[in-house]
């Protein structure tokens, strides 16, 4: 039984489990807490959560449902429990596993710092996961949106997100300085009497687990490559040793399963081009991983001209946060973009939406769901109820082909039908 000091324990359902290989154990009503959010959170938690219990009372005639629990952070945490993330919904994460959340609020400049990261940390849910696919007839912005079809596996834990900054002009960021300066001999901060300072740190553990993350995902769903995006010709020490301890990780641990960029080079040098070609297009023929590299500005032109090129993306913070909301763009925008925050090895999970609270559009019940239920269809898929997973996805498919469409896709669509965000969730359930 969780220890809680102010929440009240769920009135039904089990524990979900994670068993000494770390596979889950589900009973057919896990406990799953969710957190509503802030902004729009409350208007498509309740459009999709409608949506999942059908499709899941549709898969299984009622031998499985979804107990939800819910938790609480952000402004409703912070009006009846004065703290914008309690304990208690940080001890009900640990004990049921598995959770789902809306999204949160995070002033910008000053105020409290990300909810959402804090939650990332506090579980320490390595890996954000962001899987980027097309549905027939969602208006993009690009010819060949089809061709998009990548899943980001973002770093979670480190990189400048975590969050190690001191601000201009306080005597924490004149130590910092004079550090730096004096003991250290940096002399390239251009105007120092004024400067804030931030600190990035990018370790060999955190690399290597999320590699080899995005290695075991292309393997199991048979992937043909991943890419290591990182900016490492300007930050060597950090996004280029990313690049080198994940080809190393990629070598080491599954040598016979990959051909890596880092390999091709050796054999241009020792053989020469014609050589390392031909070893690549050999691996392919194997069925082997192709794990190569991108720098992170031509990737995000390369996304775009050439989105067929690429397939699982392993990437730090920073950059998985700006490709995701990209990527998100070429396929319909970010009201159709889920993700999930995963630790494999403890089993814990937090599954939300790739973009925010849309403050401009609270309670006007206007915004797309999709984000959000997608992120309940990874949950199920995460569950092994695929079969309620997949009825999701058909009613979706069916819905937008249908074009009764949220406002975002109404606007850019010939002939489409603007229904409200409930009213959307009405749809999906009758076309389950
Ligand atoms: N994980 C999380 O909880 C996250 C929280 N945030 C936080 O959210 C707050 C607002 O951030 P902001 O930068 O405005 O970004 P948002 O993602 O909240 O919104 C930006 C724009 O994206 C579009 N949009 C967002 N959600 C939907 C949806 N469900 N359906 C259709 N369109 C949608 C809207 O576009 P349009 O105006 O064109 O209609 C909206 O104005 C900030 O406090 C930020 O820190 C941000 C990202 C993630
Ligand atoms: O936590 C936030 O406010 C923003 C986080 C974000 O943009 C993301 O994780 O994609
Ligand atoms: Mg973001």
């Amino acid at each position: 039984m969780p220890d809680f000091k102010e929440f009240s324990l769920p009135t039904s359902g089990e524990k979900i489990t994670v068993d000494q290989n770390g596979n889950l154990q589900v009973p057919n009503n896990p406990i799953v807490p969710f957190i509503e959010g802030d902004g729009t959170g409350p208007d498509i938690w309740a459009a999709a959560s409608r949506v999942l219990d059908a499709a899941v009372e549709k898969a299984y005639n009622g031998e499985k449902k979804i107990a939800w629990y819910e938790v609480f952070a952000g402004e409703k945490a912070y009006n009846t429990y004065n703290s914008w993330l309690p304990e208690d919904t940080l001890t009900a994460i640990r004990e049921y596993l598995i959770a789902i959340k809306g999204p949160l609020t995070t002033p910008i400049g000053g105020g409290i710092r990300s909810l959402n990261v804090a939650l990332r940390q506090e579980l320490d849910l390595y890996v954000c996961l962001r899987p980027v696919r097309y549905f027939e007839g969602v208006p993009s912005p690009v010819r060949h949106p089809e061709l998009v079809d990548m899943v980001i596996f973002r770093e979670n834990t480190e990189d400048i997100y975590a969050g190690v900054e001191w601000q201009s002009g306080t005597d924490d960021v004149k130590k910092i300085l004079k550090f730096l300066q004096e003991e250290m001999g940096v002399k390239k901060i251009r105007f120092p009497e004024t400067s804030g300072i931030g600190i990035k740190p990018v370790s060999v553990e955190g690399t290597e687990r999320l590699v080899r993350s995005a290695i075991e995902y292309a393997l199991t769903h048979k992937r043909k490559s991943v890419t290591l995006v990182h900016k490492g010709n300007i930050m060597k020490f950090t996004e280029g040793a990313f690049k080198n301890w994940g080809y190393e990780l990629a070598e080491r641990e599954y040598g016979d399963k990959v051909f890596t960029w880092a390999e091709y080079d050796r054999i241009v040098e020792a053989q020469g081009t014609d050589a390392a070609n031909k070893a690549q297009a050999d691996a392919e023929a194997a069925g082997k991983i192709i794990v190569k590299d991108s720098i992170a500005d031509i990737f995000l032109q390369q996304i775009l001209t050439r989105p067929a090129e690429f397939d699982v993306v392993a990437t730090m913070n920073l950059n998985g946060d700006y490709i995701s909301d990209a990527l998100a763009a070429q396929v319909g925008g970010i009201g159709i973009a889920p993700g999930a925050n995963i630790n494999y090895v403890t089993g814990h999970a937090i599954f939300e939406a790739t973009h925010g609270t849309a403050p401009k559009y609270a309670g006007l019940d206007k915004v797309n769901p999709s984000s959000v239920l997608l992120s309940g269809e990874l949950l199920l898929r995460h569950l092994g109820w695929d079969e309620a997973a997949d009825k999701i996805m058909a009613s979706i498919e069916k819905t937008i082909a249908s074009k009764v469409v949220t406002y975002d896709f109404a606007r850019l669509m010939d002939g489409a039908t603007e229904v409200k965000c409930s009213e959307f969730a009405d749809e999906l359930i009758k076309n389950l």
